[in-house]
């Protein structure tokens, strides 16, 4: 029986405020307005940015919220005008839209899209409202996406259709983790055959971009963990050295200059710590050497360094999402993935249900997991 045009009642994973466990709740979701999809959530991937945003940390966070952004799932209903995608299309949520329109997305410089950042910020839909409601009051979205949901609604720009023979248990963490990394390499750096790499934090974003490193032909790729454990994962990905900074004796910037005749052609922080995110820059090759700044970091943090760091040549950059434009390019790393030149499978380390989703939590902070996947439908 269609749902379509009807509210839907099912579970969803709410975080009444920061810092407290997700509760499993009865919620109610509206049915999509124009330009608008509503998604039966299958899969979600846990990311550190829903951590963090539970933490109270995030200066946009705001509760009652429902998180999640790292979703695959099938299309229920869709609002007038949508175009791009109809109803029963397998999907993955954006949350770096794409409408194809905006000074952004024209410029051809950046996946950054202008459209809806504002109400995406301020956890609403596009039209300033939200289409969740349990007990009696509304939920705010989460970065347009909200995969914690069994079903959710999106802004059309924010979905994108991908093939529907990929496995949505896989295809769900290129909703963020591993398009992150992967971008990041091969799009905002897009490093050259032959250079330099250093990759600080292998969790699921630095190992993707050891793989977009080692996909564009880089030659050394030294990855930086202070969990030694790391060094496995890495090496498993394509990395040729592995360095723990807490055992070198000496500022990580200065080993990585030394062993590297002068330092990195490029860098990536994959931790979201200010103090290396300078330790990455300071490791670039002088008059060339990029880093790019990948990791989230807490309300209030700032980076600092000398600019005589930039006066003399190294660039700092940053990216979301990779700089990858998911409407365009997400369907090419779905396929790059069903014919084996892309590695997905590898990244799940833990799979859990949605009423065991703060068990996720607990154990994204364990240090053994690379990315946990939550079955949103066999509860
Ligand atoms: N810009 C974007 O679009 C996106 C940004 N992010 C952000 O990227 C970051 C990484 O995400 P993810 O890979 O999931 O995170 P993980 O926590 O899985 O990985 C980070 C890794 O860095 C290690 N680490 C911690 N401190 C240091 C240090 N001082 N030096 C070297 N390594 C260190 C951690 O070790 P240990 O295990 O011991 O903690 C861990 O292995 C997060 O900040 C996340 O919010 C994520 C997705 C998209
Ligand atoms: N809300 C935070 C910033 C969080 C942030 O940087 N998010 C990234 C994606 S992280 C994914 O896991 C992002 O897309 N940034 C670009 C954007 O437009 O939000 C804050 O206010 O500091
Ligand atoms: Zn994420
Ligand atoms: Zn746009």
């Amino acid at each position: 029986m269609s749902t379509e045009g009807q509210i839907i009642k099912c579970k969803a994973a709410v975080a009444w405020e920061a810092g407290k466990p997700l509760s499993i709740e009865d919620i109610e979701v509206l049915p999509p307005r124009a330009n608008e999809v509503r998604i039966q959530i299958a899969y979600t991937g846990v990311c550190h940015t829903d951590a963090y945003t539970l933490s109270g940390k995030d200066p946009e966070g705001a509760f009652p919220i429902i998180l999640g952004h790292e979703g695959a799932g099938i299309v229920e209903s869709v609002g007038e005008g949508v175009t791009n995608v109809k109803v029963g299309d397998h999907v993955v949520a954006l949350y770096t839209p794409e409408c194809k329109e905006c000074k952004f997305c024209k410029s051809g410089k950046t996946n950054l899209c202008g459209k809806i950042r504002a109400t995406q910020g301020r956890g609403l839909m596009p039209d300033g409202t939200s289409r969740f409601r349990c007990k009696g009051q509304d939920l705010l979205h989460f970065m347009g996406c909200s995969t914690f949901s069994q079903y959710t609604v999106v802004a059309d720009i924010s979905v994108v259709a991908i093939t529907p023979e990929a496995p949505m248990d896989r295809t769900c963490l290129l909703g963020c983790g591993i398009t992150t990394g992967y971008g990041a390499a091969v799009v905002t750096a897009n490093v050259e055959k032959g250079s330099s790499v250093a990759i600080f934090g292998a969790g699921c974003v630095g190992l993707s971009v050891i793989q977009g490193a080692v996909k564009n032909g880089a030659g050394r790729i030294i990855v930086v963990d202070v969990n030694d454990a790391k060094e496995e994962w890495a090496k498993k990905f394509g990395a040729t050295e592995f360095v723990n900074p807490t055992k070198i004796g000496k500022p990580i910037q200065d080993y990585l200059i030394e062993i590297t005749d002068g330092g990195l052609d490029y860098t990536f922080d994959c931790t979201g710590n200010v103090g290396v995110m300078r330790a990455a820059l300071e490791a670039c090759h002088k008059g060339w050497g990029q880093s790019i700044i990948i990791g989230v970091a807490a309300a209030g943090q700032e980076i600092s360094t000398r600019p005589f760091q930039l006066v003399t040549g190294r660039q700092w950059k940053g990216c979301a999402f990779g700089g990858i434009k998911g409407r365009s390019q997400l369907p090419d790393l779905v396929d790059d993935y069903m014919t084996g030149k892309l590695k997905v499978d590898e990244f799940i380390t833990h799979r859990k249900t949605l009423p065991e989703i703060n068990d996720a939590f607990q154990v994204m902070h364990s240090g053994d997991c690379i990315r946990c996947v939550i079955d949103m439908i066999n509860l």
